[in-house]
């Protein structure tokens, strides 16, 4: 089947020209002038981009006590409708339970999804078994990123012992570990501190978990990852504490990677002083909404190339189980999504504005996580050769909006009556065109799991830098006698 996008200019992380793209089997098999044959698109006035990756979604996610409500088909039909053609979910293994069994899992849920995605394994316990495990997860599933939570003390949260061993283990594997970056134990005494004194809205998750428990534990994440000589990466960069701990490892020649959210950048804490108990919880997430300095601070760190890709840890829970929190703050599902809203609105906000350029913002949605996640140029790139994956963007497109429209299952949208102008014409993923001037036509079950290899070039680099740098015994000729 072949497929020409016509007329359109194209924006890849480095380069804007205009050019024609033919697309067959799934692939970009020749970009040029003039192309014709097969079905066209045309992409007159439009930008025509690498299909956005979120590296950063839950979707039927088991925690705390319910399953997150977006699964596999509504999340990534949500996802392509907004100009996402990939996503990559978290692995949960229960305690004890085998890496390799807790895929399984994640292989059923996910033959329902609309576009490809990946997965992150998460090391939610520390024994033998998952130091053996892990290797055939990088060499056999392709899977080379592990995920470990700081937060959720009693659940997933892994402590710094486990998180060192598990990091050296990554270090020897070619993997990258990624980080839930807030200290646990703080906030689990703040949380009863706060409920003690009847603190036990919505507000108080957000007084549980302040900018200084993330900075430090981003600090320590970073150290910790530097001792066993592998890179980082650290989900949810919601500070400026924990984006200046980011910035400052960069400068020293540390290499760490800061993923902030949509939702906070363009949210802010006041939405857990609304009057209404179930506004207030909808927003209800880890780390939670910050102030304007910390929203300033992480479009700068986008704009400065000290954070690197936007996400949204879309992880969608409905009005009825944030109410699980009525009356204890700490019940109610930590999660907003976002999918969906993620492109128009880093759009609207960083490009419209003037905070991105068109580039910088294929960089942070795309191109970015590609190679961080050593998919690049299968995944976010418009080069030959390269997956179909691919946005044709109206700039001039407009909506608001609203839950009442969303492709997500849940019934509230955190976005809701924010205005967004541009908006995907054509959505392709691997060449199927998704969204059809506007409207939505997924294929369920057309995704496929993308496999990764280990890295190679970073990895490789900083453990030959550690080993030039490492502590060596001095060879002593004349050596005192013992004085004892
Ligand atoms: N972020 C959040 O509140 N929920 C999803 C789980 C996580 O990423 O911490
Ligand atoms: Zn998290
Ligand atoms: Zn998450």
């Amino acid at each position: 089947m072949t497929t020409i996008i016509k007329n359109g200019t194209i924006v890849t992380a480095d380069l804007t020209y205009k050019s024609d793209i033919k697309i067959e089997d799934g692939v970009i098999t020749e970009i040029g002038e003039n192309l014709s044959g097969g079905t066209e698109l045309d992409a007159t006035g439009c930008y025509v981009m690498p299909g956005g990756i979120d590296p950063h979604v839950h979707l039927e996610m088991p925690f705390m006590g319910t399953y997150s409500s977006d699964d596999f088909e509504s999340g990534t039909r949500a996802g392509l409708s907004g100009g996402t053609t990939m996503v990559v979910d978290f692995c949960l293994p229960e305690p004890n339970q085998s890496l390799h069994d807790a895929l399984l899992r994640w292989d059923n849920k996910s033959t329902r999804a609309n576009c490809d995605y990946s997965f992150h394994m998460a090391i939610t316990w520390w024994g033998e078994q998952v130091w053996n495990e892990m290797e055939s997860v990088v060499k056999d599933r392709g899977i080379n990123t592990f995920k470990h939570f700081m937060a959720y003390k009693g659940a997933l949260m892994v402590d710094d012992d486990e998180m060192f061993s598990s990091f050296q283990r990554c270090a020897a594997l070619g993997a990258l570990p990624l980080v839930h970056a807030e200290n646990g134990d703080v906030v689990a005494q703040l949380q009863a501190k706060l409920l003690e004194e009847g603190n036990n809205g919505p507000e108080a998750h957000a007084y549980s978990r302040p900018a200084e428990v993330e900075g430090e534990a981003t600090n320590r994440a970073i150290m910790i990852a530097d001792m066993a000589g592998v890179p980082v990466y650290i989900v949810h960069t919601s500070s400026e504490q924990a984006h200046e701990a980011i910035r400052r490892a960069r400068q020293n020649g540390i290499r760490v990677y800061g993923e902030p959210l949509i939702q906070h950048l363009t949210l802010d804490n006041s939405e857990y002083k609304h009057p209404d108990w179930d506004h207030a919880a909808r927003r209800v997430m880890s780390p939670p909404f910050r102030d304007k300095k910390h929203q300033d601070s992480l479009w700068a760190g986008l704009a400065a190339g000290s954070l690197q890709v936007v996400a949204t840890d879309h992880c969608a829970f409905t009005t009825e189980q944030k109410r699980n929190g009525v009356g204890n703050f700490t019940l109610i599902p930590n999660g907003t999504g976002g999918l969906e809203d993620r492109m128009p609105m880093l759009w609207t906000n960083g490009v419209e504005t003037g905070r991105l350029t068109m580039n910088e913002f294929v960089a942070v949605t795309s191109t970015n996580i590609a190679k961080i996640l050593n998919m690049y140029p299968k995944k976010g790139a418009i080069l030959e050769g390269a997956d179909a994956d691919i946005v044709v963007w109206d700039p001039n497109k407009e909506k608001t909006i609203t839950a009442g429209t969303q492709q997500s299952a849940i019934d509230y949208n955190v976005f809701e009556g924010k205005h967004v102008k541009g908006l995907p014409r054509y959505t392709l993923t691997r060449g199927v065109v998704a969204v059809d001037d506007g409207e939505v036509k997924t294929r369920e079950g057309h995704g496929k799991f993308v496999a990764r290899e280990p890295f190679q070039a970073v990895n490789t680099a900083l453990s030959q830098w550690k080993e030039v740098t490492a502590p060596r015994k001095v060879e002593r000729t004349g050596i005192p006698a013992s004085g004892v």
